[in-house]
């Protein structure tokens, strides 16, 4: 791949990208201060240790402006004993304070982070599948490590540093005034000029910062994809087009860096050079007024002193800038995914959905992905309780669509789906989805043990009733063959599996759980002969009892079906039982007599 055109190279950005919240830093503060445990008490806490601090940063230069006007010429040395002590008692209570005061804040700073990590996951988790389809599993990643991580930098190093410097600036400034104000004037001069060179390059430096940490995401989203696809890519010895891909991704990373960077390194100097020219100014107009006989030499150095401590939280704000404009970004990407609000929620009145009895009814349901691409239009069916009813069609005639309907990843645009009777939209969500199960061929296992993905169906079940729906799902067998048995480790998805393992393993789970309806995606498809008949009969045991909807592109597994709904671009175009449908000669004979031709040849 020599630098040409990349096929997918798409950045595939996460939408919730595309309208930057206007989070300011006040408000990043606010909000990190709401998080921060007992944050009154803390605040006292902090506050008088600042305030310490500052009063003994200060109170050195005034021991050295005494020293030089009147311990020196008086020759008062048994006072140089006392200012000996003084000072150096000083700087130990102030190492001992600064300690404290960076420990108590970092830590708070760290339960804050956590409460923020903790909170980002709670919320992701409610959040609605379309948001999940729309945005990337690397960038959301990306956001709850990285970003959250930028900010307790913000917080360990920098929050207490930007206050303490804040105080410390004011006091002295004000104290300088009253002790002088005309050099005072003179110093302060440059500050206006201080103020809006920070201020202009704080948002350079957080926009740059926001290209950083997006591209960082898309680094995240193409590692994510490539290593969760790793068989694809090694089966097709494609590597060297992943790596000119991943290649691609962390060069933009890289360029987005260097200009942040740039903008960082231009910045710090600026305003040392505006620091110097205070410095410049006070040494000529002192020196002047010293010549004059206005001010005493000692005047001078103290004040050099004080100099020093109002330029120092400048320099380290101009350090500091740069942190905070960082997490500011991260901020504002963090504040994005929490603004999110979830449209598929418990309603104020929503009550307990009762286990099904009679049927499920959609009644003239819309339903669009993307507005303008319908997928099912003025939809009516019915589904009776205790019944199969499978669903066929084309691929892409909207049989999943019907199901993730149901148990409300989305809701229809148009119409209503009632069971006996209640919509599902004015009924918990608990209630709900505890009445269904699914067992797709997707399966989706976790990292863990099989006990562990087996309980998963019901998170308080004993061992009896785990090995009991292990047996039923035809799985116990071939569990208590492995090395470990139950407490086997599955490996990520479920890779130390074979195909029709990781069905049983799931099937099990659904039978822990019980439900009163099952829906079953496609869920033998890709088997041999000898797993599917067991599977099979997994399957018919899981649903005995149950109100089942079968998805099946596989007209041998639904024959038995009670009812079979034929779907074309999400509609109805018949239903009956399978004699029924033969007999009617249509569409569902069509699809049999394709994948039974022997059959047809007979007839
Ligand atoms: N998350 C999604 N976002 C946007 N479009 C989607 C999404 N899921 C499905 N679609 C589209 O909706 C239509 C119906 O898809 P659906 O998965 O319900 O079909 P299906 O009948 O189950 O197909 P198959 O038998 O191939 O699984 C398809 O055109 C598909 O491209």
């Amino acid at each position: 791949m020599s630098g040409g055109h990349i096929p997918f190279s798409h950045k595939g950005r996460s939408p919730i990208n595309a309208a930057p919240s206007k989070g300011s830093i006040w408000i990043m503060l606010q909000q990190m201060f709401n998080r921060v445990p007992s944050k009154w008490k803390f605040s006292f806490l902090i506050i008088s240790l600042m305030l310490l601090i500052s009063l003994i940063e200060f109170s050195i230069p005034q021991l050295t402006q005494y020293t030089i006007d009147e311990v020196i010429p008086k020759k008062k040395y048994d006072s140089l004993i006392w200012i000996g002590a003084g000072i150096l008692g000083a700087a130990l209570l102030l190492a001992l304070l600064n300690y404290l005061n960076s420990y108590v804040v970092s830590k708070v700073g760290q339960k804050a982070i956590l409460d923020i990590r903790n909170s980002m996951y709670d919320h992701i988790q409610r959040l609605d599948m379309k948001f999940f389809d729309k945005n990337r599993t690397g960038d959301l990643m990306s956001r709850l490590t990285n970003d959250v991580n930028l900010l307790q930098q913000l917080i360990s190093s920098s929050m207490l540093q930007v206050v303490t410097d804040t105080v410390t600036f004011l006091a002295v400034a004000v104290y300088m005034l009253f002790i002088n104000w005309q050099l005072t004037a003179v110093l302060l001069v440059t500050f206006p000029f201080m103020f809006y060179i920070t201020r202009v390059f704080g948002k350079r430096i957080r926009l740059s910062f926001r290209s950083v940490q997006s591209s960082a995401g898309d680094v995240s989203n193409q590692l994510q994809d490539s290593i969760s696809g790793m068989r694809l890519i090694q089966s097709f010895t494609n590597e060297e087009f992943e790596s000119a891909r991943f290649a691609e991704r962390n060069h933009e990373n890289m360029v987005a860096n260097i200009k942040s960077v740039r903008l960082r390194s231009m910045f710090s100097p600026i305003i040392d050079l505006m620091n110097n020219i205070g410095l410049v100014a006070v040494i000529v107009f002192g020196a002047w007024q010293v010549m004059e006989g206005k001010f005493t030499i000692g005047l001078i150095v103290a004040f050099l002193a004080y100099l020093r401590l109002l330029q120092s939280p400048v320099r380290n704000f101009s350090r500091v800038i740069s942190i905070v404009q960082q997490s500011a970004a991260a901020f504002e990407r963090i504040t994005e995914i929490l603004d999110t609000k979830p449209e598929i929620i418990d309603k104020a009145a929503a009550t307990e959905l009762p286990s099904i009895k009679e049927k499920i009814d959609f009644q003239l349901v819309d339903f669009a992905y993307d507005q303008g691409v319908p997928v099912l239009c003025n939809l009516n069916l019915t589904m009776k309780a205790g019944q199969v009813t499978a669903l066929v069609g084309s691929s892409g005639a909207g049989k999943s669509t019907i199901t993730s309907l149901l148990i409300r990843f989305y809701d229809p645009q148009q119409g209503r789906i009632t069971m006996d009777g209640h919509d599902i939209r004015d009924v918990t969500l608990k209630s709900l989805r505890s009445q269904m199960g699914i067992v797709s061929q997707d399966i989706i296992l976790f990292n863990g043990t099989i006990r562990e993905n087996i309980v998963y169906g019901m998170l308080d079940a004993y061992d009896e009733k785990i090995i009991e729906s292990a047996k039923a799902a035809h799985a116990h067998d071939f569990i208590r063959s492995l090395p470990d048995g139950y407490d086997s480790q599955i490996g990520e998805r479920g890779v130390k599996l074979s195909g029709g393992q990781k069905q049983r393993i799931a099937i099990a789970r659904a039978l822990l759980k019980n439900p009163r309806i099952i829906i079953l995606d496609e869920a033998t498809a890709a088997l041999d002969t000898e797993s599917e008949h067991l599977i099979q009969e997994a399957l018919s045991r899981l649903m005995i009892n149950r109100t089942s909807i079968v998805i099946a592109h596989r007209l041998s597994t639904i024959q038995k079906a009670d009812q079979i709904i034929v779907l074309e671009k999400g509609n109805v175009q018949e239903k009956g039982t399978h004699e029924q449908l033969l007999r009617s000669n249509g569409r569902y004979k069509q699809l049999h007599d394709l994948q039974f031709p022997q059959l047809k040849a007979k007839t």
